[in-house]
């Protein structure tokens, strides 16, 4: 069931621009691929790493090899294509830039050139149909097949940035980091460079690429994937810090990739934290939604639980990366404007909620005891209570502002239930006094509640702290936004103890 943040990180308008097409087909369309080649044997055990599950980079390196045999005609790419195109734009991503590696395969008759055409007339198939997305191309160059490939990749990406109409817009280098020296790939790349082909280059995705890294940067590519062991506290260093800083370079950044492929030991110790804490560009990426069972509005979310995002923030991050795209300057702008036009409609009606509660509290500061007795049936007035429903949406920074704007008015240490959970007023409502939420028997200690509206991810961090139950324990609590035609009043969950 989808909560509150769960909708809001959905709706939330997104740019994806690390996807490799290969890692990004959904369970449906797999199992799609695997019924027309039943002969395969091939099991989604073999596809995807699920929910915990960690595999070296090694590992995930041997799925795409598994997908390779699933996806080898054009018919499979233009199905699987089409596929990832719609499930990015049911995502909320409204610009993609898609990569893939073009492939040969004698049996099916796929040529390279094939290849590309097939994926150009999958985005062309998704604009006639009208899907809510913008997709552009990058042309893969597979670091593991060496530098005679990589310059005749270079040469049908360049054919192709002249004929597709803007389609195609850049390179990308990738595939198993431990493979190959980017040295024997630099004539490629500057080939490539000089030809108008923006660059998209995988950099410092294993710590053993430091030199490598210190070549490629001074091409230097236009955006950079992963570049998870670029700084010193990780074995990079400050040489390779400053040349990024220096050319401003964007990052790519892929969460769960990097978890579940164990280049970096947890989400809280990932790279996001050291650039984005200096302000320096990053965006937010999938890399394989697939293969890692991720999808960009959950790397969104994670960001912003793990690091302690505002919902403005996270809104700045998304809308910063049409910057940091390939696309020509009016695409950017449109993508403002839709940005702008968005941001009433789902920012602010996330943030109503929080604002008129944060109003009533500051209120209650001005009033009287008996103000604030009287201020329990304004409370009524506002409806307040009708947000607090049996919906699916449930945050518990509203849960819990709302409570504590009930309880400020309440008796001290009076107790009331409120949606199931036994709530004992504060002695006295001022800052920094700690009051008892319970949750049947067990009881909540949360501090300075009542005058601050604590995003959930700080909440978590808290609960971590204080040994607390987590934040899904209360999430059993209901908030939905204010209904358009206005709430009706019910304060059914509400009652003395
Ligand atoms: C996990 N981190 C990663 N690091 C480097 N390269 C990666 C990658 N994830 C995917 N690829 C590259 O993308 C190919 C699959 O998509 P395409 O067949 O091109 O669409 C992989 O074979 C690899 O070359």
């Amino acid at each position: 069931m989808d909560t509150e943040a769960d909708l809001f990180y959905r709706q939330l308008p997104k740019v994806e621009l690390h996807a490799h097409l290969n890692g990004s087909v959904s369970f449906e369309t797999m199992e799609t691929l695997m019924k027309r080649k039943p002969h395969l044997n091939i099991e989604h055990s073999m596809t995807a790493i699920r929910r915990g599950q960690r595999r070296s980079l090694d590992e995930c390196f041997q799925v795409f090899k598994v997908i390779h045999q699933l996806v080898d005609s054009e018919e499979d790419i233009l199905m699987v294509a089409k596929a990832v195109i719609q499930d990015f734009a049911a995502d909320g991503v409204k610009y993609l830039e898609l990569r893939s590696t073009p492939r040969e395969v004698t049996e099916t008759g796929l040529t390279k050139q094939r290849y590309i055409e097939t994926v150009l007339e999958a985005i062309r198939q998704c604009k006639q149909e009208e899907v809510d997305i913008d997709v552009r191309f990058l042309v893969a160059v597979d670091r593991r097949h060496g530098p005679v490939v990589a310059m005749e990749t270079v040469k049908l990406a360049e054919d192709f940035l002249l004929s597709s109409d803007g389609v195609v817009v850049g390179l990308d280098l990738s595939g198993d980091p431990t493979v190959g020296h980017g040295k024997d790939l630099l004539s490629a790349l500057e080939n490539a460079k000089n030809c108008g082909l923006k660059l998209a280059l995988h950099l410092s995705e294993v710590p053993s690429q430091r030199d490598e890294s210190e070549l490629l940067l001074n091409l230097p590519p236009d955006r950079i994937g992963h570049g998870t062991f670029l700084h010193p506290e990780v074995g990079g260093s400050d040489s390779l810090v400053d040349k990024v800083c220096k050319q401003n370079i964007p990052i790519e950044m892929c969460l769960t990739s990097n978890v579940k492929g164990q280049t970096v030991p947890s989400y809280d110790k990932h790279h996001f934290q050291y650039w984005y804490k200096r302000g320096h560009p990053c965006v937010l990426c999938t890399d394989d939604k697939g293969v890692f069972c991720t999808d960009l509005s959950q790397e969104y979310q994670l960001a912003a639980s793990t690091f302690g995002l505002t919902r403005e923030a996270v809104w700045m991050l998304s809308q910063q990366a049409i910057g940091y795209t390939f696309a020509p300057e009016p695409i950017k702008q449109r993508l403002e404007k839709k940005w702008a036009e968005l941001k009433q409609q789902i920012l602010q009606k996330h943030f109503g909620l929080m604002q008129t509660i944060a109003d009533i509290q500051q209120d209650h500061k001005m009033r009287t005891h008996f103000d604030l007795m009287q201020t329990i049936a304004d409370i009524q007035q506002l409806q307040i209570y009708s947000w607090v429903t049996k919906s699916e949406a449930a945050e518990p920074l509203y849960l819990i502002s709302v409570l504590m704007t009930v309880a400020l008015v309440w008796q001290p240490n009076e107790e009331f239930v409120f949606s199931g959970l036994r709530v004992k007023a504060p002695t006295r409502a001022s800052r920094g006094q700690s009051c008892e939420l319970r949750q049947g028997s067990t009881p909540v200690c949360l501090r300075e509640l009542p005058l601050m509206l604590l995003p959930p991810s700080l909440w978590a961090s808290q609960h971590k702290r204080s040994g607390a139950p987590t934040a899904t324990h209360l999430s059993l609590m209901k908030i939905v936004e204010v209904p358009p035609s206005g709430p009706c009043v019910t304060g059914r969950d509400v009652g003395r103890v």
